[in-house]
């Protein structure tokens, strides 16, 4: 999908919301484990639920891994449901990957053609070499930490090298790497007072902000000062949206919550 797209779909739809599919058998109904596969029943009931509230989903990798084969499975069905289902979604692959180059080839190559996302999301730590590989696939998009969500943050992305944040000499130097023009950038929603010099530096790129809702980041203080004429932001909710009721009702309940943001967002956008 290219930028362009994602754009139309969020003036379209009135929504930067992206929900995140971080599926815990142990929080999901309990009713759905007779199912054959309970991982993408609960996913396609999410999804069908509230795919006209959102632009995008993100599954993180890790939940899928952790169950094995079945696992693993269950997120290609889920990417395949979505890319045939409703094409007009932007795909995330949150997986965190980068490594040395010719690994980094075959990590971009099992999330971008194997899986057909749209993104993924790759650490900046190993340099330029380990993430060229996923910049090289048109109208797909690499979407590299910046500056994450946790407390952990602060033990290297924001101490100074040189006179200057980690975080920043990551966005800057991105910036020249070949094909940048595919990048898109991870900032938490917990750091709203960071967006204002983040926008300094890259003023056009897309943003994925994790962290509103269970982490407590606010919507309204993010839009603020990371908003761009573009909107450039796609703010995701996992937990606060899928586990909104474990009960027969689930969907409709994730519903209500994906719904609740998406009418702020419209409200943001109008004004
Ligand atoms: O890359 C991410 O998506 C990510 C980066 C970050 O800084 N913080 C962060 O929470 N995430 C992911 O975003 C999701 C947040 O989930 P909730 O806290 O349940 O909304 C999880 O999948 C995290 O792994």
């Amino acid at each position: 999908m290219t930028t362009e797209q994602l754009v139309t779909q969020i003036q379209k739809k009135k929504s930067f919301l992206c929900i995140g599919l971080d599926v815990d058998i142990h929080k999901m109904p309990q009713h759905l484990l007779t199912e054959e596969d309970p991982i993408f029943a609960f996913n396609k009931a999410i999804i069908d639920a509230t795919h006209h509230l959102c632009v995008a989903y993100k599954p993180n990798t890790a939940f899928y891994e952790a169950y094995g084969l079945k696992g693993w499975k269950a997120l290609e069905k889920t990417i395949n449901y979505l890319n045939e289902t409703y094409p007009e979604i932007f795909t995330i692959a949150d997986a965190k990957r980068g490594d040395i180059g010719n690994t980094s080839s075959m990590y971009a190559k099992a999330f971008f053609k194997d899986l057909a996302f749209d993104s993924v999301t790759v650490a900046p730590y190993m340099g330029k070499d380990s993430v060229e590989p996923f910049l090289a696939f048109k109208d797909k998009h690499t979407i590299m930490l910046a500056l994450t969500s946790n407390e952990g943050a602060f033990d290297f992305q924001t101490k100074k090298v040189e006179g200057k944040e980690l975080y920043k000499q990551v966005l800057e130097t991105s910036k020249r790497w070949k094909n940048a023009e595919n990048l898109m950038y991870v900032v938490g929603a917990t750091k709203a007072e960071y967006f204002a010099e983040i926008r300094k530096i890259i003023p056009d790129s897309f943003l994925l902000v994790p962290g509103v809702g269970a982490q407590g980041g606010n919507l309204q203080e993010v839009c603020k000062y990371g908003m761009n004429k573009h909107v450039g932001l796609l703010v995701n909710s996992s937990r606060g949206i899928i586990y909104a009721s474990n009960q027969e009702n689930f969907a409709e309940a994730s519903a209500g919550k994906a719904k609740d943001l998406q009418q702020q967002m419209e409200v943001i956008l109008n004004n």
